[in-house]
């Protein structure tokens, strides 16, 4: 479904990813994981066209999108939900939603409840300002957000960052339901053994480039990965 081949990008003149390779296949669920400052986000935005390409091939279903715009590229069914600023806290729940359909003529009703009925906290809050929600209810906003145009890959960049451990929990278990509903999604996780835990496959990028790739189950089993990245 996407292929990233030898990807080099970064930001103005800075290059950050040398090489990067990776893959998600149709309704898979793919995690980056690696120490803090490997580019992990960077694959994500530069997938997104957030970043300075520099060479190599970014492909979604054997079409280019290598260079596009993030406004063209949420038309292939790619969504995007960042780390940071991945809500407008100063709007209500249902205006976060509806922004994430801007690009259609008409706010798709059925979208709408499908998320609610993902997430009823949503539903019941519609009203209320995305400011005076909790930082796991505000996820629920960015990642419905992201929903309302029914992805076939969602791209999650550290979702359980900064929530309350039984939080934590929550959100992976939703993530989980959207990817078993057939939404392929990769994430890049800080929370590495869970990701790992609950993934098809997992990537260890460090440096801009990859280091281990294999199954989730794999690389939790790997001696040199579990010391290196994993904390033993
Ligand atoms: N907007 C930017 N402009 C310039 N450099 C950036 C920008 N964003 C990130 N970088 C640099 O790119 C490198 C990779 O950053 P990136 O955020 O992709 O890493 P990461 O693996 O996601 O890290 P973390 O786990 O800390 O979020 C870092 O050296 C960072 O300082």
């Amino acid at each position: 479904m996407l292929v990233v081949d030898d990807l080099d990008a970064g930001y103005g003149d800075l290059q950050v990813l040398d090489g990067v390779d990776l893959t998600v296949e149709e309704g898979e669920y793919v995690v980056i994981v690696g120490p803090n400052g490997a580019g992990k986000s960077t694959v994500m935005k530069s997938i997104f066209g957030l970043t300075t390409y520099f060479g190599g091939r970014i492909e979604f279903r054997e079409e280019r999108i290598d260079g596009r715009r993030p406004e063209n590229i949420i038309t292939y069914g790619i969504g995007y939900v960042p780390q940071n600023d991945n809500v407008f806290s100063s709007l209500s729940v249902r205006e976060n939603l509806e922004m994430g359909a801007y690009i259609l003529d008409e706010v798709p009703q059925d979208a709408m409840d499908a998320v609610f009925d993902r997430f009823p906290v949503l539903a019941e809050r519609q009203d209320q300002k995305v400011a005076t929600m909790s930082g796991g209810q505000q996820q629920m906003v960015a990642m419905g957000r992201a929903l309302m145009l029914d992805p076939d890959l969602l791209m999650l960049d550290e979702p359980s960052a900064g929530l309350a451990p039984d939080l934590v929990d929550d959100i992976f278990d939703r993530i989980d339901a959207i990817n078993d509903a057939g939404t392929a999604v990769l994430i890049v996780e800080q929370n590495a053994k869970e990701a790992l835990r609950r993934c098809d496959r997992g990537y260890v990028l460090v440096q801009g480039a990859n280091r281990y790739e294999d199954a989730g189950d794999a690389l939790l089993a790997d001696e040199q990965v579990r010391q290196d990245f994993l904390g033993g």
